[in-house]
């Protein structure tokens, strides 16, 4: 069935959304999962604040933890500047077949570097398998009870530097007690909570942009 919805789901992006036109794919999957099957994307309301956010960061090495089926990868990637690089690393491999599908429909697949893996076998492998230093910007989205684990992980593997900005998806629905408490309360991090619903619900959920001081 899971299958199944994905074709659908990429059906949906082929029918609707032009090829090589990252916003079209975001409207398409957005339409979509409002009108036909819910999904757990990030969806467009606290899309648009992720939108603001990697922005205003503008970073040049992105690392996003739970690609899904690539719409917060594209809704990423399509705003970063030329030369910056993202990450995404997705357990499962269903989804990354149909993220993989997505992030060439909307023309992006030059940005993105899909890893399939846990994200605690692959956060220690950063620096000597891709030649990363440090990361500009996090996206928190995969399984809510390694959100804290990873980022102590992040911290001791020295993959944050002074300024590094950690977006969190679901902190409210269904919720990271342990990760809120710990950026919240950490002299490292200064945090705060952007108020939304959850994806093409009324449900409250939001968003923790955690700064890391170093
Ligand atoms: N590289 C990696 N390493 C480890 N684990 C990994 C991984 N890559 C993927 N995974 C596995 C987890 O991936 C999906 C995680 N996302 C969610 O579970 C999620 C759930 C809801 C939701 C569901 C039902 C409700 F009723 C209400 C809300 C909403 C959301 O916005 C969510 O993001
Ligand atoms: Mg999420």
């Amino acid at each position: 069935l899971a299958l199944l919805w994905h074709d659908r789901l990429l059906k949906a992006v082929r029918k609707r959304a032009t090829r090589g036109d990252p916003q079209s794919v975001i409207s398409a999957i957005d339409h979509f999962c409002r009108h036909n099957e819910w999904a757990m994307n990030v969806g467009d309301e606290k899309g648009s604040i992720l939108d603001s956010v990697v922005s205003e960061v503008n970073p040049e090495k992105v690392l996003e933890l739970g690609t899904y089926c690539g719409y917060s990868t594209v809704r990423i990637a399509r705003l970063l500047p030329p030369g910056a690089r993202l990450i995404t690393l997705e357990f499962n491999v269903d989804y990354a077949a149909i993220a993989r599908q997505v992030i060439a429909w909307a023309g992006l697949e030059d940005k993105i570097q899909l890893v399939e893996g846990a994200s605690e076998d692959w956060i220690p492998r950063m620096k000597e398998h891709f030649g990363i230093e440090t990361f500009d910007f996090v996206f928190l989205d995969h399984w809510k009870d390694r959100y804290l684990p990873d980022t102590k992980l992040m911290e001791d593997c020295g993959l944050l530097r002074k300024g590094t900005v950690l977006l969190a998806d679901n902190v409210i629905c269904p919720g990271v007690p342990d990760y809120l408490e710990y950026v919240r309360n950490s002299l490292s991090y200064k945090s705060c909570y952007f108020k939304s619903h959850l994806e093409y619900t009324k449900a409250e959920d939001g968003l923790e942009k955690s700064v890391f001081l170093g």
